[in-house]
């Protein structure tokens, strides 16, 4: 069961979390996608800058791998700083990195949520951020998510065979996705490796229902190279 009453959302209430640690593979460059040029800055920057300029966001912690930090505590060492980000060590997997963030707000008494959001977003735009802290307020867990667009087939009989799916109560899952700490605490408490694509997953099964927040699908992932030709346009318009 949820919590039904609705909490007041206070400034630097908010603790966001930017897992960075990620290989970046299916983009396929020889170092961490997130050091790619968008609109002149580094993807991470724009995914940071747009949770930092948001009053109730007081931490921003972003997890980084062993390989990176020479980068984010050099070249990147001033932009870091104007943010006020805090590095923190990323693991193998995404949910390792979240954890690190977890792990670094434990003692944080003024910290009431936290807001997980990819460091590979960069275009989340603040009248999403508005409407999902705002749920989460009220819910204790909310995410950002889009309706699918497309038509959707489940291949059957190693595809020599198809059926059509049910669309209409079928979202892609995006970030931010905001939890209360004791709430996200309890998800990932009862983890223990089991796989999960992103944070609402663990929290559902705690049996806290996570709430959806329509999102705009320019909240894309970069995930492959034609991703950056895609932000970049969306950028300029
Ligand atoms: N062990 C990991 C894996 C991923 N991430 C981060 O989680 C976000 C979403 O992950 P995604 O981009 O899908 O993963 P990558 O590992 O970067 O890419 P790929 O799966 O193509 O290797 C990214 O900001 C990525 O840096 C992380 O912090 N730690
Ligand atoms: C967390 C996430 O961004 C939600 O859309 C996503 O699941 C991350 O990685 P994926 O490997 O692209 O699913």
């Amino acid at each position: 069961m949820n919590d039904p009453h609705q909490t007041k959302l206070t400034t630097g209430c908010i603790a966001a979390v930017l897992p960075a640690a990620g290989s970046g593979q299916r983009f396929g460059s020889d170092r961490n996608k997130l050091f790619a040029m968008l609109g002149g800055k580094p993807i991470w920057f724009h995914a940071a800058s747009r949770l930092a300029a948001r009053p109730e966001v007081g931490r921003i912690m972003m997890a980084i791998s062993e390989g990176d930090e020479a980068d984010f505590r050099g070249p990147f060492a001033e932009l870091v700083n104007e943010l006020g980000i805090e590095l923190v060590r990323g693991g193998d997997q995404r949910s390792d990195s979240v954890r690190a963030g977890l792990d670094a707000i434990a003692n944080d008494k003024s910290i009431e949520f936290i807001a997980i959001h990819d460091a590979a977003r960069p275009l989340v735009c603040d009248a999403d951020l508005a409407a999902v802290f705002a749920k989460v307020a009220e819910t204790g867990a909310a995410i950002l998510a889009a309706p699918v667009t497309a038509t959707l087939k489940r291949q059957l009989d190693d595809g020599n065979a198809s059926l059509t799916v049910d669309r209409s109560e079928l979202y892609t899952a995006l970030t931010p996705q905001v939890f209360r700490v004791d709430v996200l605490r309890c998800g990932y408490d009862r983890h223990r490796g089991r796989p999960a694509t992103d944070d609402a997953q663990l929290v559902e099964r705690t049996g806290y229902r996570v709430a959806l927040v329509h999102g705009s699908a320019d909240n894309i992932k970069i995930t492959h190279p034609e991703d950056l030709r895609i932000a970049e346009a969306i950028l300029a318009r």
